[in-house]
């Protein structure tokens, strides 16, 4: 579904215009639509009905409690990689079994805490990861349910930044080394083994590396109940790409029937990790012209966001479509739309054809998944507003951060 539409000559997300959202809290800011994020989760879980699964929001695309309160609404799982976005979870009233635990880099304090509340799995990464574990659950008297992340050597065919499946990457276990890590993983006494999962990177836009992975983890399965090692899941990690452009991504329904089709037969249950998919069209981040400057070789429009509120076009080069809030006839230019920071990284589109006045408001789309968790307070800028619509009503679902809380929790040195 589309959360955010023209009509009127005004950019609405759902119920509401962009430019009333503008007035009342400022820019920049970000909206997210909930009957996207809804739809999107839907996509998953109705494709996966009649099947045992859980469908895990990637709380890193995006944390705010808003969001991750829409989604444990709908009864979703989540898929974690610290401690704080447990918290997070926990907050919004996501349940603790429905959660798994990923990451290459898990504390002892993360892995106490997440025992503690009861998670569903640890997804593994390492054998040093595996003994860490075993001896926080013996310290702790309980058993650790376990999945080993396993790394499975396909080529996902998206950005290298954000390609994970691949053996010079740092994820997961080599499914070379997998048979010997289960069997240490079977030998251990305080941990269970009940999984296996993979995730080859995001943004993929095609179905055969997702399926060669699943060949490949399937194979691994049958080798491993040969040995006595039964697996009860299989997790297949996020990935599912969405247009930003002009990508065609394969739908969600159409990757999960292809899913089961191949796993038809076995016992197992499925797992999924979507983050982008479920929240990167629910969202964008809208900002104000604040100049127009025109060089001899070069138009910027200098806006109120920056590459601090949104990097993906800083950091991989991202296109990200900018649209006007209110479409105003008159001469288009060709813009680069920048921000304040000082720096020449910082934009969030060049080129782009638009006609422009000082004030206008623009809408940078796609911006649900990976724009606000990736934010930072460079150049001493407060982080945006969040706002959340749900029909005609609105949520501000994180207050713009103030001037004072910026440097609150610092000090002087002593006199
Ligand atoms: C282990 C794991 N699961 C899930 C995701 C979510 O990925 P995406 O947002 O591409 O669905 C990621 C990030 O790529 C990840 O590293
Ligand atoms: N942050 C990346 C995606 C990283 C995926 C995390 N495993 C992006 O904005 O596209």
């Amino acid at each position: 579904m589309e959360a955010f539409s023209y009509r009127d000559g005004q950019l609405f997300a759902e119920g509401v215009a962009l430019s009333a959202l503008a007035q009342r809290f400022g820019t920049p800011t970000y909206v997210y639509s909930r009957a996207h994020i809804e739809a999107q989760y839907r996509a998953y879980a109705d494709a996966l009905e009649g099947v045992p699964h859980l469908v895990c929001f990637a709380v890193k695309a995006n944390s705010n409690l808003g969001v991750l309160n829409v989604l444990a609404r709908l009864d979703a799982g989540f898929d974690i990689v610290s401690r704080g976005e447990l918290e997070r979870v926990l907050a919004a009233g996501g349940k603790p079994d429905r959660i798994v635990f990923s990451g290459v880099g898990k504390t002892r304090d993360d892995m106490r805490r997440a025992l503690e509340v009861g998670v569903h799995c640890f997804n593994v990464e390492s054998t040093d990861e595996l003994e860490r574990l075993q001896q926080v659950a013996a310290e702790l008297g309980t058993v650790a349910p376990v999945s080993l992340r396993v790394n499975p050597d396909v080529d996902a065919g998206t950005h290298p930044y954000i390609s994970t499946g691949l053996k010079e990457n740092k994820f997961g276990i080599a499914i070379a080394d997998a048979e010997a890590v289960y069997a240490r993983a079977h030998a251990l006494p305080n941990l269970q083994v009940i999984g296996v999962d993979c995730h080859i990177g995001s943004q993929l836009t095609s179905l055969p590396p997702f399926l060669d992975a699943l060949d490949r983890l399937l194979a691994l399965i049958d080798r491993l109940a040969a040995k006595g090692i039964q697996i009860r899941h299989l997790d297949l990690g996020g990935g599912l790409g969405v247009r930003y452009r002009d990508e065609e991504p394969p739908l969600a329904g159409d990757y999960i029937q292809a899913v089961r089709q191949r796993i038809e037969g076995r016992d197992l249950a499925l797992v999924f990790e979507p983050g982008r998919f479920i929240v990167a069209n629910a969202g964008v981040l809208l900002t104000r012209v604040e100049y127009l400057k025109h060089t001899e070789h070069k138009d910027f429009a200098i806006v109120d966001a920056a590459m601090n509120d949104l990097i993906r076009p800083a950091l991989y080069q991202a296109w990200m479509d900018v649209v006007p809030v209110t479409p105003r006839d008159g001469e288009a230019r060709t813009y680069d739309i920048v921000g304040p920071i000082c720096e020449t990284g910082d934009f969030l589109a060049k080129e782009r054809q638009l006609a422009l006045a000082e004030g206008d408001l623009l809408a940078v789309r796609s911006a649900g998944a990976y724009g606000f968790v990736m934010s930072s307070n460079y150049n001493t800028r407060g982080r945006a507003a969040e706002v959340l619509v749900d029909g005609t009503h609105v949520h501000e679902v994180r207050r713009r951060e103030s001037v004072q809380e910026l440097y609150a929790g610092e000090s002087l040195l002593p006199a």
